[in-house]
């Protein structure tokens, strides 16, 4: 029997052909550190080329049903290989296999609900007539597509996040030129395949794989561009909205989440959702919680519960069934994040639980005595550190959430609907989640940020209307 594994080698897509480049990069098990696939470095000319097919692609007309059928088949398609790509991504991430298999079912249902989508992009009636002198006339809106889209994801949710801008860009009649994260390509280029299969035309999908620094910059200087939508760090999504002019972006960035617990919470419920959704992924998670803020009548109670909570959680190996919290993306982001930690402890943070690194591994940590100017709280750690600190009253935690550069999502756990109203209304986020952490998100909901984290909204309909122009027709009968 041959049992030698051959190392999966993945070209680029091209107006719907794989194209082999000598030029290839490794795709690592971030737990094994093995060598799982191979990726091909995309050249300029290959990104030029990418860009062109998906600008001839647009002169395809589908209509709307036809892409709800690929966008429908492809999601499908998806959950038959469920189970394959999971344990892509559980190597490829990291990601713990129960959260793995959870992003290949979002991701699925992120395809069907951008396929739905596709069927209810509408215009409205547009009452000119009531304008003095065009009594005659009569108008309508429509919704057209934007054009060339080019997508760039993050590592962290590298299928989901892929779906989230290819769905909605293909449901509302655009091509795509899409760039993953180097590091996280292979689910990527496995989605490719089963839009390629689904009967995608040539020139749709395109997919260029490479460095951020290469493939992705001389994606921004093809003007044949017509919208940037990225999904990554604000260092590189400023860079994006300068180099795209007057183009269209939708950017999705970081965050430093906030959650609150308020007196009357249920405390047992506050503190095993907070344990959750502050390690997931290893915290590598844009709303992952990060600032805990606990009335201080309940904050003993509060602590000690999310410490038993936290100390449950299982770190080890992804792909055990077992596994909460696996290993960070690359050794060097852990040793960031024992940097951050030391120097906090150094300011006076005392370490509740964790703390320790172990190689690429960083240990689900929860801080107490913090203050809100240590780095743990004012930027962004993406990775499994939580600071919980008191508050006295409303409108002091309510400030003290507000005073951030960030403002995607926050969490509130009350059951005082004033205070709920209250913090609706004053709350500097893009979404707000009562009586759950920061970290909720399903993927038909509208999600996007304010401040740092970013502009414009993803969820399939409210992509849909970033990637469309809104046309006027107007009649003079
Ligand atoms: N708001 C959201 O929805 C959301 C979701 C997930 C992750 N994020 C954020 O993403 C960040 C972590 O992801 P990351 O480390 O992969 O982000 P990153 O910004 O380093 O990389 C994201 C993508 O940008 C590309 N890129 C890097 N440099 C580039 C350049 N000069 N030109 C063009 N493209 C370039 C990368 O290759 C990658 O594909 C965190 O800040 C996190 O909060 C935000
Ligand atoms: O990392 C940020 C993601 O957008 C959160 S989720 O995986 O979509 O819930």
């Amino acid at each position: 029997m041959n049992t030698m594994v051959t190392t999966p080698t993945y070209g680029l897509f091209i107006n719907g052909e794989w194209r082999q480049k000598t030029n290839t990069f490794d795709v690592l098990n971030k737990y094994t550190q093995e060598v799982i696939a191979k990726a091909s470095y995309a050249e300029e000319q290959d990104v030029h080329d990418a860009v062109k097919a998906a600008k001839e692609a647009l002169k395809i007309s589908l209509s709307p049903y036809e892409r709800y059928t690929i966008l429908k088949k492809s999601a499908e398609a998806l959950i038959e290989r469920l189970e394959e790509v999971a344990q892509v991504l559980a190597e490829e991430v990291g990601k713990p296999i129960s959260e793995s298999r959870g992003e290949v079912e979002r991701a699925a249902q992120t395809l069907e609900i951008s396929a739905e989508e596709a069927k209810r992009i509408h215009g409205e009636g547009i009452p000119v007539e009531a304008a003095p002198g065009s009594e005659n006339r009569q108008a309508f809106t429509k919704r057209v597509p934007v054009g060339v889209v080019a997508a760039i994801t993050p590592f962290n949710v590298p299928l989901n996040l892929v779906c989230h801008k290819v769905g909605p860009a293909l449901a509302a009649g655009n091509s795509v030129v899409l760039k993953p994260a180097e590091v996280t390509s292979v689910s990527a280029l496995i989605l490719t395949e089963i839009f390629e299969k689904a009967g995608l035309p040539a020139g749709k999908l395109n997919l260029i794989t490479g460095k951020g620094s290469q493939t992705g910059t001389w994606l921004l200087e093809n003007q044949d561009v017509n919208m940037y939508t990225f999904t990554g760090s604000p260092g590189v999504g400023k860079l994006i909205r300068e180099k795209a002019g007057l183009r269209k972006v939708a950017l999705e960035l970081g965050n430093n989440s906030a959650t609150i617990v308020h007196k009357d919470a249920n405390i047992e419920q506050a503190a095993t959702l907070t344990a959750q959704k502050s390690f997931n992924n290893a915290g590598q998670v844009c709303i992952s919680v990060q600032r805990v803020y606990v009335h201080e009548d309940i904050y003993e109670t509060f602590i000690e519960k999310m410490k038993t909570a936290t100390n449950a959680l299982v770190v080890g190996d992804p792909k055990d069934p077992a596994t909460n919290v696996g290993p960070m993306i690359a050794e060097k982001e852990a040793m960031r994040v024992e940097e951050w930690v030391n120097e906090a402890v150094f300011q006076g943070a005392k370490v509740e639980t964790g703390g320790k690194r172990d190689g690429v591994f960083y240990a689900p940590t929860i801080l107490s005595n913090v203050n809100d100017d240590m780095k743990v709280c004012r930027e962004e750690v993406f990775g499994p550190v939580v600071a919980v600190d008191t508050y006295r009253d409303e409108d002091e935690v309510i400030s003290r959430v507000n005073d951030s550069d960030y403002g995607l999502q926050a969490g509130l756990f009350t059951n005082n609907l004033a205070f709920a109203m209250k913090a609706a209304n004053l709350i500097e986020v893009g979404g707000l989640i009562i009586n759950d952490t920061s970290g909720y998100r399903v993927d038909q909901m509208p999600y996007g940020g304010v401040k740092q984290s970013g502009t414009g909204k993803e969820g399939p309909k409210y992509a849909i209307e970033e990637m469309t122009e809104e046309r006027i027709i107007v009649f003079n009968l």
